[in-house]
């Protein structure tokens, strides 16, 4: 895979009985961009998310993961079916073996991927501080010896997690909330808490599901910074799922358009504005009609 590509999808397809909701979806996502899952309702956006994030094994073809200093594929880690040739190949059948018994999408997060939620999935009982640090537990220190016998490289391990956890605070503006309970928090602010969350675990990708729903507008601008400040000062490369398209025009450099589980274009805000297809798709207009997004 290029240098240039962080993410890499191809020919993915995904099926749930006789419902194929993703049909042969290719796509590549520039390392250091903001990109754009469009499409309309039930045209396959989370289910890709989904796929990427190893919520759902998909059902065909490739997704490779082009972070930490090496390529991943996403369906091998999250333990693939066996193939015939792999009982004539011990290496083969044994690193397939390996991740149906250990792989799963804490490795995808590990790799360098990490996502948000449609809807908020934080631990509402849990103070804001709680909910980084548990993000954290992949990164920490988790040696029981050393937590009993309290090491100072346990000590360090912590105080760095804390440090992150305010870092990722001071950058969402949630530092004066640190002690709140997330499910207190306004809506607004627990959608920035998860970005935070996401964050913590240091990804060099992160995938935001439908960030702006449910904010009001000055809400929505606040988000738009924040997610130019995450390429821009942080070199994450954002993908995200988005149906306000004043905020995916402002802020895409890339956008892919889904409709009814395929790729129907795919470019810049601007070709994309002006493609018949997406209109036809999101406005149920004729292609010839003249409507613009
Ligand atoms: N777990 C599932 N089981 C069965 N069908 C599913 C499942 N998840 C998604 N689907 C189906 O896959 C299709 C795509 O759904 P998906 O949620 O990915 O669309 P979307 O583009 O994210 O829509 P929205 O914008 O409304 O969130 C839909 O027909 C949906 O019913």
């Amino acid at each position: 895979m290029s240098q240039e590509n962080i993410l890499k999808v191809e020919n993915l397809v995904m099926h749930f009985g006789g419902i194929k909701a993703l049909n042969d979806v290719t796509f590549d996502i520039k390392r250091g961009s903001v990109s754009a899952l469009i499409g309309p309702n039930g045209a396959g956006k989370t289910t890709v998310f989904n796929c990427l994030t190893g919520f759902y094994k998909a059902t065909g073809g490739k997704i490779v993961l082009s972070a930490a200093g090496k390529e991943t594929s996403i369906i091998k880690v999250l333990g693939e079916p066996f193939q015939v040739s792999d009982f004539f190949s011990p290496i083969a059948f044994f690193g397939r073996l390996k991740y149906k018994m250990f792989g799963g999408s804490h490795l995808v997060n590990r790799a360098g991927l990490s996502r948000t939620f449609q809807n908020i999935r934080l631990f509402k009982e849990m103070s804001v501080v709680e909910n980084l640090l548990v993000a954290q537990h992949m990164r920490v220190n988790r040696s029981l010896i050393s937590g009993i016998l309290n090491t100072k490289a346990y000590q360090k391990s912590e105080e760095e997690a804390l440090e992150r956890v305010f870092y990722w605070l001071g950058v969402v503006d949630l530092v004066d909330s640190a002690n709140r309970l997330a499910g207190e928090l306004s809506y607004g602010q627990q959608r920035r808490l998860e970005i935070a969350r996401a964050m913590c675990t240091n990804p060099e990708i992160v995938c935001l599901d439908e960030p702006a729903a449910g904010l009001n507008p000055s809400e929505t601008e606040a988000l738009t910074k924040m997610i130019r400040v995450l390429r821009d000062e942080h070199n994450t490369t954002v993908l995200l799922i988005e149906h306000d398209m004043g905020m995916v025009m402002d802020i895409s450099d890339y956008i892919v358009v889904l409709d009814h589980g395929e790729v129907i274009a795919k470019g810049g805000p601007d070709d994309i504005k002006n493609n018949p297809k997406v209109i036809a798709a999101y406005l149920g207009a004729e292609e010839d009609e003249e409507v613009t997004l």
